[in-house]
């Protein structure tokens, strides 16, 4: 694929005596968002930490731009990929704003005064994340949602094309769950995002990698792959595809198994 940006070509991950992943291969090209979902220990985040390069594939390759990953330096990967992992540890000393300026390392040398550009860029990522106003607070002072929101404004600030995230959504409520992923769709960057919330990963990513114990079940359109038959399977619960008048896709709902019944 010309445009693509990231590719996996046939990978497979082993980490101790267990195949984390099993012959993976997908592409993510310029401008879209892939939505990475599947139950826990499927894979979701070991995918993610093989396409920025902390994991190396066992088997086939991971491709940025068309180049191996490993060809890549740390600090030019910095530089084109932002990332966001679940719960990263945060210094708690620091301010807000203090963490959030720390997007900006990747683009500087350590003797780099801060220019008036770089504020401007502080500010409109604590802005568009909603923490203007507590952008003086100690981190340690922060919600788990408040230190998500403050996670995303530092990869916002980092002013990379490409963004990884691993739950977003993490801690945060309705509100900011649809306004963190409408911002970042609205980023118009190459995106790979790992969701449990298989609604929200319909309502904003182009495309879906569905895996399940390491295998790659389907990788397609939100339509083409969420379908009730196949989370049905892969989730062990009971589906329906409900029909909204007001959306253009149906809402996805898990439902309680009778006594005695089994999925799969
Ligand atoms: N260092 C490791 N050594 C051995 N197995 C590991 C290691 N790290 C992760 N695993 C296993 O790999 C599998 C996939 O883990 P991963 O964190 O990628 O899953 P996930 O889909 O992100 O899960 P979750 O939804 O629970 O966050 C899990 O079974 C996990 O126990």
């Amino acid at each position: 694929m010309a445009s693509a940006v990231l590719q996996l070509q046939n990978v497979s991950l082993q980490l101790g005596q267990r195949t984390v992943l099993d012959q993976i291969s997908c592409s993510v090209a310029a401008g879209r968002v892939l939505g990475v979902v599947g139950p826990n220990g499927a894979g979701k985040s070991s995918l993610l930490r093989l396409l920025y390069g902390e994991l190396q594939a066992s088997q086939g390759q991971v491709l940025f731009h068309h180049k191996a990953i490993s060809s890549y330096r740390r600090a030019e990967l910095a530089r084109q990929m932002a990332v966001v992992m679940q719960s990263p540890m945060p210094v708690f000393s620091l301010t807000t704003e203090q963490m959030v300026m720390l997007g900006l390392v990747p683009h500087k040398r350590w003797f780099d005064p801060t220019t008036s550009q770089d504020y401007h860029q502080l500010e409109l990522a604590l802005l568009k994340t909603g923490l203007l106003a507590l952008r003086h607070k100690k981190l340690a002072e922060l919600s788990g949602g408040e230190l998500q929101r403050a996670f995303i404004a530092r990869a916002l600030v980092q002013n990379a094309r490409v963004l990884l995230l691993d739950e977003p959504t993490n801690h945060l409520d309705v509100h900011y769950q649809h306004q963190i992923l409408q911002l970042i769709r609205q980023l118009n960057l190459t995106i790979v995002c790992c969701l449990h919330d298989l609604n929200l990963a319909a309502s904003y990513c182009d495309d879906i990698l569905l895996l399940d114990n390491g295998r790659l079940q389907a990788f397609g359109t939100a339509q083409q792959v969420l379908t009730a038959e196949r989370l049905s399977q892969v989730f062990q619960q009971p589906c329906l595809m409900l029909p909204h008048a007001q959306l253009e896709r149906p809402v996805i709902h898990f439902y309680a198994k009778k006594p005695g019944e089994h999925h799969g």
